[in-house]
């Protein structure tokens, strides 16, 4: 079956510093090359703490930002990555803060119709019945299209938010933190509307979070990044429950769930390796409690642990036994 999404070596160095006549005097690797491939349908976590790389990478897969290397692959076809206007139909981005997101100055029905004019083409006509349409399926009454984005709560303005992406009629889209910033009562309703609208819309998330039970409970699978690079990703119900990489149980540990017994740490510390000097070998090794003279000089990469997840260890955790 073709994938929704399919990334080959994806990645991007920034330049930093300003040398003679402004030329940049060093880089930073946000995100190593990745491959990813996402089957149509799924619910792709991304987990992994502040400057891991998570929005460096979702700006790349919406055409905010050219990748350095690599391709990007939307159900079978090659995304022209040096064209920002070739994503918008293809996939859309959802906003952590959606009020913020939205222009002050237009009415819900303007921020509408902008991706059905511009990207569809559609006539007056045709439209209002689209947009009459996704209404309905976000729960969101006609009436709001002629107000401003400041007269709304942050679930309604989420759903806004999630509206206009539905709008370009992309078939994936970015969830970036998306009920981060509301209230937990709130949060259930748009975690349970989006899952409505993937069945309805035949979508494909990618889920992005520091929220790690949210994640766990929407996702199918999970990526966890860690300085710039995948370092594990397997089902949801396995990567916290049985992490195999020492960092995701760093992570699982740091967000105990009731039930889940904790044992021996496998880590030590929280600095993150400084990005202009990084380390020859795995990016977690001096922080890693299992590290060996192989990991501090050699990167490892993501291979299959055996047990459907994929971990870029040289000394996995072991899988729990049954
Ligand atoms: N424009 C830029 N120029 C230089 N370095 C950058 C730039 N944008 C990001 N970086 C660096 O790339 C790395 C990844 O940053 P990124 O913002 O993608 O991480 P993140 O996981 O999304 O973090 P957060 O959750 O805090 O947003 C960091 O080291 C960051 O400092």
């Amino acid at each position: 079956m073709t994938a929704a999404l399919r990334l080959d070596g994806l990645s991007k160095t920034f330049p930093v510093g300003r040398g003679w006549l402004g030329k940049p005097t060093a880089s930073v690797k946000a995100v190593h090359p990745i491959d990813l491939t996402v089957p149509r349908g799924e619910t792709l976590g991304i987990v992994g703490e502040s400057g891991c790389g998570k929005s460096t990478l979702a700006r790349m897969l919406v055409g905010l930002l050219p990748p350095s290397t690599g391709s990007i692959e939307i159900e079978g076809a090659a995304l022209d990555t040096a064209d920002p206007t070739a994503f918008g139909k293809r996939i859309q981005y959802v906003f952590q803060d959606p009020i913020s997101s939205l222009n002050p100055r237009k009415t819900i029905r303007q921020v509408m119709e902008a991706p059905l004019r511009h990207l569809h083409g559609m006539k007056r006509a045709e439209r209002e019945a689209r947009i009459r349409e996704i209404f309905a399926d976000v729960n969101l009454r006609e009436e709001f299209l002629d107000r401003y984005p400041h007269e709304f709560s942050g679930g309604q303005a989420q759903r806004i938010g999630i509206a206009r992406a539905l709008a370009a009629d992309a078939s994936i889209l970015i969830l970036d933190e998306p009920v981060s910033a509301l209230d937990v009562s709130v949060q259930a309703q748009v975690l349970n509307l989006l899952a409505d609208l993937k069945g309805k819309r035949d979508l494909t998330y990618l889920f992005i979070s520091h929220d790690l039970a949210v994640v766990e409970a929407v996702a199918d699978r999970i990526a966890v990044l860690y300085f710039g690079s995948v370092v594990e990703i397997g089902p949801a119900a396995q990567v916290f429950a049985a992490p195999r990489h020492p960092y995701t149980k760093l992570l699982a540990d740091s967000a105990p769930v009731v039930g889940r017994p904790l044992t021996a740490p496998e880590a030590k510390g929280s600095e993150l390796p400084d990005p202009l000097n990084p380390p020859p070998g795995c990016a977690f090794a001096a922080r890693c409690l299992r590290a060996t003279e192989q990991c501090r000089s050699t990167v490892p990469r993501l291979d299959d642990t055996g047990d459907g997840t994929r971990a870029a260890c040289f000394h996995p955790l072991d899988a729990p036994t049954a």
